[in-house]
């Protein structure tokens, strides 16, 4: 630890030995103190360098260095952090599992490759009506348990992501489980062993972190496969419709340079992940931003009735939908749902701006001070729509039937591990926040008893590395009963042609009766995946 105060190394707060600078750094809302300490040590040079148990950090504070360092440089700066409470999270010894966090090597070029094409195939195939499908189903859901929405929006990201990959909406309550579990694991304010990385080094019978991992671990894995191996025997019967892992096995099985069904149940399963908190996060700001600004949200409302006239909008109508694209890119920059930005690591010493950056330092690029940059972002505390819609401020740019879009935003990362979901985020939003906005008023809720607006409050969130805001109460009034019963009848419709289409790919006749409730019946209790498969790979 001799050189951890080392000037030729960027400025930072003043490290103790070995701890570095933990004592101080809160696992809660963290983000926030990193931003406090660019505002002090970051200054002049949009950086600083800090330190915790061993590793270095450099947290960037400024767009043009997180350009420099991970654009411009992409080619030794693209490698990722080791994430101490996971099973080799790089694959550095070849377990394939998990794309994000892959180090830079072989899996992850394969994998993101793939990844690439299949997320641009299905956006070129409109996601095959899923995400309307799925949008319906939730308006309805609302209708009937307007309290469950945090619940059944996390619930709609899922079935959109379950259904693209296994084209099963069924699954994705344990997807959000999974998803779930996973998160938690990945980020630091996970296990403790995330932090006091040493713990981690306990010998297994000892090792109630390890344990956990190692159960957590085997059902997912498990669970991947199975999926995939569902899919397979559907296609053997042919009752499979089309999804990413049938068009894995048909097209691609020869062709990538998968290692076989492990990996590409892995690059699979990891996909469907991925979708769902990246996704219901801006979801649930929406509702968040839109209770507390009700002349923005009557300025998407009149919007969308005069482009729609009177139906849901579609993707089609993006286009012409300024206003709506601006309030949802505003609730990303307000509340960004990845504050901290996903770290990258140094693969080679470098010297940048006359400070010494070494090789396995992990750069930070703090999306949180990017979006409250005020000289981008003039009046950075507030929802501010109107800098994408209004010639003057600095983020405005024409046309307006293309701008402004999310895709490109800083919160997607950097370089060569850009985000990879731009296009699918952006599409899901526009679909499911338009239909929000056609159908209800978002409202605060009133107390029965006291007859009080119950608050929204706009800083109550946890800490993992994709946030959303803590559980609260809000209300959902259809904007006029005959919106309600057309949002209804949508519902129908669609649940009804959905459910005839699978009939008739599986060869029965679809009974109307069998229609099933938008509200979910209890799950089945699933039986548990063995794990015995996969417990040799690590
Ligand atoms: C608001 C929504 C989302 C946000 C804010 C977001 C943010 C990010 C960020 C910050 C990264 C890391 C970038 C970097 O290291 O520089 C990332 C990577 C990634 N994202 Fe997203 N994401 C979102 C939605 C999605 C969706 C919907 C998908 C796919 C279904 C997706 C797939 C991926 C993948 C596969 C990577 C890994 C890329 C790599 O490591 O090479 N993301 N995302």
């Amino acid at each position: 630890y001799h050189d951890m105060n080392d000037p030729r190394l960027p400025p930072g707060p003043l490290k103790l030995p070995f701890i570095g600078r933990i004592h101080d750094l809160p696992i809660q809302l963290m983000w926030l103190k990193f931003k406090e300490w660019a505002e002090i040590h970051g200054k002049e040079n949009g950086f600083y360098m800090t330190d915790m148990l061993g590793a270095k950090f450099l947290v960037v504070s400024d767009e043009k260095v997180a350009e420099d360092l991970l654009v411009k440089r992409a080619r030794y700066n693209s490698d990722r952090p080791v994430i101490r409470s996971l099973f080799d999270s790089k694959s550095t010894h070849g377990s394939m599992e998990y794309l994000p966090l892959m180090g830079k090597n072989q899996y992850w070029a394969r994998q993101r490759k793939l990844s690439h094409a299949y997320l641009t195939e299905a956006s070129n195939a409109n996601y095959y009506g899923v995400m309307y499908h799925e949008t319906k189903r939730w308006l309805a859901r609302l209708m009937e348990d307007p309290d469950s929405f945090q619940f059944s929006l996390e619930d709609m990201a899922s079935k959109v992501m379950c259904q693209l990959t296994w084209d099963d909406p069924s699954l994705s309550e344990y997807c959000t489980k999974s998803a779930w579990g996973l998160l938690t694991q990945m980020s630091p304010a996970g296990p403790i062993t995330n932090v006091l990385t040493p713990l981690w080094h306990l010998p297994f019978f000892m090792n109630p972190w390890k344990q956990a991992e190692r159960k957590r671990h085997d059902e997912q894995q498990a669970w991947w496969m199975e999926r995939f191996l569902t899919v397979k025997n559907n296609m053997a019967m042919g009752q499979q419709r089309p999804c990413w892992t049938r068009q894995y096995i048909e097209k691609s099985e020869k062709r990538s340079n998968m290692s076989g069904d492990y990996e590409a149940s892995c690059v699979l399963g990891m996909l469907a992940l991925v979708g769902i908190f990246t996704v219901a996060g801006p979801l649930s700001y929406y509702l968040v931003t839109m209770t507390h600004h009700p002349a923005w949200q009557a300025a998407v409302q009149t919007e969308i009735d005069d482009v729609c006239e009177g139906r849901m909008p579609t993707l089609e109508d993006m286009p012409r939908l300024p206003v709506l694209r601006a309030c949802i890119k505003e609730t990303m920059r307000w509340k960004p749902n990845v504050p901290t930005g996903v770290a990258h690591e140094t693969e080679a010493d470098d010297v940048y701006k006359g400070y010494f950056i070494p090789k396995g330092t992990r750069i930070l690029p703090l999306d949180w001070a990017f979006l409250r940059n005020p000289e981008r972002y003039p009046d950075p505390d507030n929802f501010r729509p109107e800098r994408w819609l209004q010639p003057g401020w600095p983020t405005y740019q024409e046309p307006l039937t293309q701008y402004p879009t999310i895709k490109g935003m800083s919160s997607f990362g950097w370089g060569q591990r850009q985000c990879l979901g731009m296009t699918l985020t952006q599409d899901e939003l526009v679909v499911a926040c338009g239909a929000l906005s056609w159908c209800f008023n978002l409202k605060p809720k009133t107390d029965s008893l006291t007859g009080e607006q119950l608050p929204v409050p706009l800083d109550k969130s946890n800490s993992l590395l994709i946030i959303k805001p803590d559980p609260f109460q809000m209300a959902f009034e259809p904007r006029s009963e005959q919106r309600k019963r057309e949002a209804l009848r949508l519902w129908r419709d669609s649940e009804a042609k959905d459910f005839t289409q699978r009939a008739d790919y599986a060869g029965k006749v679809a009974k109307p009766d069998e229609v099933t409730s938008a509200v979910p019946r209890p799950l089945s209790a699933r039986p548990l995946p063995s794990p015995s498969f996969c417990s040799e790979m690590l």
